[in-house]
C-alpha cells in the first residue's frame, strides 16, 4: 500500500504537484493518468524518495522510504529510458545492480527470462531497441522481487506483442497480491489493464475512482438508432418526453433510455429499424472530457486557428501560459530532478530463499 497526504512540490513557481492525497492498494493494478506535464513522472519520483516534497507526505507500507529496512523488498520501479552503462553486457548490469544490492546472482538469469531477454544477455544495452531497454528496465524493477512496482510508461516503444506481455505481467503482478501503479498515455491500453485509476491534472487529484465508475461518469451513454423513418421516429418519441438527435450520417443519438425501451417504442409504432445500439464512451473520450480545462499544452491545426481566432478553442485555458511553449511546441523537458531518472538504491537486506 502506497499512501499519499497532501503531497506537494513546487519547481520555484511552478507547482508540479499540489496537495495529492489518495492510495494505491496491493491486489489490482492502478492506472496513473494525466496530460502532458500533469506532474505524475514528478509524483512517482517523490513516492521512491528521488526528489523530496516540498510538503506532504508518502508512506509505504506505513513508513517513509528511507525507513525501509530492505527497500529491494517493497518498491522496484521503472522511470524513464534510462542510460545503462555502455560498456557492461545486459546481464552484467542486471548482475552489478543485483550485487550492489544483496540479490543472489541466479536472479538475473530468472529477470531476464521472464522479460524475454535472454539471448541478448551477453549484448551491450546501447545496441538495444526503445522496446528492450524498456524490458530491461522491467528486469531491473523485477530483480528484488518487491511487493510494490512502479512503471512509468511501461509499454513506450514496445511492439503489440510486447505491451500484450506487459499487460499480463502487470495483471499477474497483481494478482499475486502486489500493489502496482502504472502511467501510460496509451487510453485503449490502459483500460484494458487497469481496475482502479488516479487521474491528475496540473498537479491536482481529479480522479481517484474505479474504471467503470470513471467511464461512467465522465462520459455520454447513449443509444444509436437507424431507421428509414427517422422523423417519424422522432416524433413518437418526442410525444414520450424522449429527445433524439439527429446526425450527419443520418442515425439518431437517443439519451437516457436503455435500448430495450427505444426498441420497443419502435415496435408499438410499427417503425422498422435497421440499427438499435447502446454505445458507451471509451476511456480515451472520459479522459478527454474530464482533463480538457486542465491540459497544459494544445497543439491546433490552422484551420482550427482561422475558425477561432487567436483566442484558441472556446472554453479552453489559455493555448500559452506563462513560461510555456508556443503552441503545438512539444513540451520542454525539465532539468533533471535530484537523482532523477536512477533506479532506487536498494538496501541489502535481500532474504536468500525466499
Ligand atoms: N526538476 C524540475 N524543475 C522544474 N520543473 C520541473 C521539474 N520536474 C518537473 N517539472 C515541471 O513540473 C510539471 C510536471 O512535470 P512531470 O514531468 O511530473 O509531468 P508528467 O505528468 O510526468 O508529464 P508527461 O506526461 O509529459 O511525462 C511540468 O510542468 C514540468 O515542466
Amino acid at each position: 500500500m502506497i499512501e499519499l497526504e497532501g503531497l506537494t512540490k513546487r519547481y520555484g513557481e511552478k507547482t508540479a504537484v499540489d496537495h495529492l492525497t489518495f492510495s494505491v492498494r496491493p491486489g489490482v493494478v492502478t492506472g496513473f493518468l494525466g496530460p502532458n506535464g500533469a506532474g505524475k513522472s514528478t509524483t512517482m519520483r517523490l513516492m521512491l524518495g528521488l526528489d523530496s516534497p516540498t510538503s506532504g507526505d508518502v508512506r509505504i507500507d506505513g513508513k517513509h522510504y528511507d525507513q525501509l529496512q530492505e527497500p529491494l523488498n517493497y518498491i522496484g520501479a521503472l522511470l524513464e529510458a534510462k542510460s545503462v552503462h555502455g560498456g557492461r553486457t545486459a546481464y552484467n548490469h542486471l548482475l552489478c545492480l543485483a550485487q550492489s544490492n544483496g540479490i543472489p546472482d541466479r536472479r538475473v538469469s530468472e529477470v531476464l527470462d521472464m522479460v524475454g531477454l535472454s539471448a541478448v544477455a551477453k549484448k551491450r544495452p546501447k545496441g538495444f531497441s526503445l522496446g528492450m531497454g524498456q524490458r530491461l528496465g522491467i528486469a531491473a524493477a523485477l530483480l528484488g522481487d518487491p511487493k510494490i512496482l512502479m512503471f512509468d510508461e511501461p509499454v513506450n516503444g514496445l511492439d503489440p506483442e510486447g505491451i500484450h506481455w506487459v499487460r499480463n505481467l502487470m495483471q499477474q503482478l497483481a494478482a499475486e497480491g502486489r500493489t502496482v501503479f502504472v502511467s501510460s498515455h496509451l487510453m485503449s491500453e490502459m483500460s484494458v489493464t487497469a481496475e482502479h485509476l488516479v487521474v491528475i491534472g496540473q498537479g491536482k487529484l481529479m480522479a481517484d475512482t474505479s474504471m467503470a465508475d470513471f467511464i461512467a461518469e465522465n462520459s455520454r451513454t447513449y443509444v444509436r438508432v437507424r431507421t428509414p423513418e427517422p422523423e417519424r421516429f422522432r416524433d413518437a418519441l418526442g410525444t414520450e418526453g424522449i429527445n433524439a438527435a439527429p446526425t450527419s450520417d443520418g442515425s439518431l443519438e437517443v439519451d437516457g433510455q436503455p435500448a430495450a425501451r427505444v426498441g420497443e417504442l419502435a415496435a408499438h409504432h410499427r417503425i422498422v429499424l435497421h440499427e438499435l445500439s447502446p454505445q458507451k464512451a471509451s476511456l480515451e473520450e472520459a479522459f478527454m472530457r474530464l482533463t480538457a480545462e486542465s491540459v497544459e499544452y494544445h497543439a491546433h491545426t490552422q484551420a482550427q486557428t482561422q475558425a477561432q481566432g487567436p483566442g484558441g478553442m472556446p472554453g479552453a485555458p489559455p493555448i500559452a501560459p506563462q513560461g510555456a511553449p508556443p503552441p503545438g511546441a512539444p513540451p520542454q523537458a525539465p532539468p533533471p530532478p535530484d537523482g532523477g531518472g536512477q533506479p532506487p538504491q536498494w538496501g541489502a537486506g535481500w532474504k536468500e530463499g525466499r
